[in-house]
């Protein structure tokens, strides 16, 4: 069956992938375009709405992204969101300039016309702007609908020609409303009928990876993390035992990672999986190296070795698939050579060698976390697997700040295991986003059995967040830091100081490397 579809043309925004989620949430199918695409071709695929993203640019510079006039007039409608909506007025014959005041984070928005676009929403609304231009002159044929403290003309619609725009981002979770003024623009405006679930993308997606890999062979790189398994799944539904997955042992896992793995793998799945050895390996690789970027860069490189010379046992494929998701590409690279900034290279993405003799293979490349784990029910996938806290591929290699060694590895493992003891004891493992130990490179003075101590520091980073996109510290009960703190300076040799990390992201990462 072929979806009502939304195309989102992309102007290089940090969220393009937030909107067509937004759009998968209000059970509408969307595909991200380039925003070169022509009008013909948006005819010709027979989309039903066009969403202009906003972007980084100015429409002011020369050379910005722009976008087919003519889609303007083959009789969809159109929502521009900030580059988008100042994209709709510099393309028509309004008018852009440079604003005096920046808007930055929340704004109010007073809403003077509701129409079809604020239908059921109240009149004032707490929005999320992220702007530095604004519009100055409407073009023919459209009208204010509301406005915010620096900008009257902050939404726009010529309700005749079915063109709206917006200058905030409704598709971010702090604008208030925002996914209603959405689904309003899908269901209203442009018809959508809403005939699009989580089991279509399982079973699209499963047709498509037969199709592009026929009958050539895949191997998947199976971390135990929820991402992988959930394409492990997939692929395998598509094509049983063309599939071999390979859990790579890098020596930089968690206390008993490799065992628990293993046995999650055999008791739920059916799948052919391998286990790499490959701790040292990994480690000679990383002998003396300090910098994240490095670190990151030689885990990914030799991540690939790894499975390239696991093929001398389990025979040659032309595939490498990974649970890549969208997250780990929006920081790692800029998308069709639109300047989103590269925030750090998840070993997965940005941390793969420029010379690999594997094609990619990544079904969920396009997707966020909470729709990874829906889809991974919809699968029927066990909830110890879907509701696993994320944990990076490079393990604990970013969470030993500094050089990599055995002996800082272990201490982290042993506060690690406190910890996660602990999560689990309080019944706030699943609560949180992700809950683990930093081990500092930092010496600090104590006292124990009233002899002098001059030991490291543990840092604990638990986090709250929807997707890894935005995170916040998570407050949880002090009994609880108590007791782990404790036990991690008892329990674990050359530890004397614990210590709770209070940043949210932004403006800090959830990982610190
Ligand atoms: N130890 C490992 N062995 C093999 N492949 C791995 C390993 N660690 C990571 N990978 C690969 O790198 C990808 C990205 O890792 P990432 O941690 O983001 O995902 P995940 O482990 O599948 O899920 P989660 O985010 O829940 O931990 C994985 O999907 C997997 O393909
Ligand atoms: O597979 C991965 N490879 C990586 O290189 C990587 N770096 C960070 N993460 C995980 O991604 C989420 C966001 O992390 P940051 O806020 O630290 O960027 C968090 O959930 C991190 O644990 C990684 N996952
Ligand atoms: N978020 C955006 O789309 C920003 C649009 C444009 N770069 C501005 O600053 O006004
Ligand atoms: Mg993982």
């Amino acid at each position: 069956m072929k979806h009502q579809t939304i195309a989102v043309l992309d102007f290089g925004s940090q969220y393009t992938q937030v909107i067509a989620r937004r759009i998968r949430e209000c059970n509408v199918y969307s595909k991200i375009y380039s925003y070169k695409t022509s009008a013909k071709q948006l005819q010709k695929d027979g989309v039903i709405g066009v969403i202009l993203s906003g972007g980084p640019s100015s429409v002011l510079a020369p050379n910005s992204p722009q976008a087919d006039k003519k889609i303007f007039s083959i009789g969809v409608p159109v929502l521009g969101i900030c580059y988008g909506v100042q994209l709709i007025a510099h393309l028509l014959d309004g008018k852009v300039e440079k604003s005096k005041e920046r808007e930055y984070g929340h704004g109010t928005l007073t809403v003077s016309r509701k129409g079809s676009l604020f239908r059921g929403l109240p009149n004032k609304l707490r929005v999320w702007n992220s702007h530095g231009d604004r519009l100055a002159k409407l073009p023919t044929g459209f009208s204010a609908i509301a406005s915010t403290e620096n900008s009257s003309f902050a939404a726009i619609s010529d309700e005749k020609r079915k063109i709206y725009g917006i200058q905030f981002h409704p598709e971010v979770d702090h604008s208030e409303g925002g996914i209603n003024i959405l689904e309003n623009f899908l269901r209203k405006i442009c018809g959508c009928k809403g005939d699009w679930s989580m089991a279509d993308l399982a079973r699209e997606s499963i047709e498509n990876i037969r199709k592009i890999v026929g009958k050539d062979r895949v191997l998947l790189g199976l971390s135990g993390g929820v991402d992988s398994s959930v394409a492990a799944a997939l692929i395998h539904k598509a094509i049983g035992r063309q599939l071999t997955c390979v859990f790579v042992d890098n020596g930089l896992l968690r206390l008993h990672e490799r065992e628990l793995v293993v046995d999650l793998y055999k008791r739920n799945f059916n799948m052919d999986v391998r286990v790499a050895r490959a701790g040292s390996k990994f480690l000679a690789a990383l002998k003396g190296v300090t910098d994240p970027e490095k670190k990151r860069k030689i885990i990914g490189k030799t991540f690939v070795k790894v499975f390239q010379d696991s093929l001398k046992r389990i025979g040659d494929a032309k595939f490498l698939a990974q649970g890549t998701l969208y997250p780990d590409v929006i920081e790692s690279i800029s998308i069709d050579g639109n300047p989103a900034a590269t925030i750090k290279s998840h070993h997965n993405v940005g941390g793969l060698p420029k010379s690999m003799k594997f094609k990619l293979l990544e079904p969920l490349r396009e997707l966020f976390k909470d729709e990874v784990r829906a889809l991974g029910t919809a699968l029927g996938l066990p909830k110890e697997v879907v509701w696993r806290q994320p944990f990076p591929g490079p393990g604990l290699g970013v969470r030993v700040l500094g050089e990599i060694n055995k002996r800082n590895l272990d201490i982290l493992r042993k506060a690690d295991a406190v910890l996660h003891e602990e999560m689990m004891e309080s019944e706030l493992y699943y609560k949180v986003w992700q809950s683990f130990c930093v081990f500092l490179p930092v010496r600090t003075v104590g006292v124990m059995g009233d002899e002098r101590t001059y030991d490291n520091v543990i840092a604990l980073r638990i986090v709250e967040s929807k997707d890894a996109m935005t995170a916040d510290w998570s407050r949880v009960p002090y009994e609880v830091l108590q007791r782990v703190s404790t036990r991690i300076i008892n329990e674990v040799e050359g530890v004397n100081r614990v210590v709770y990390d209070l940043s949210s992201k932004p403006p800090g990462t959830i990982e610190w490397e």
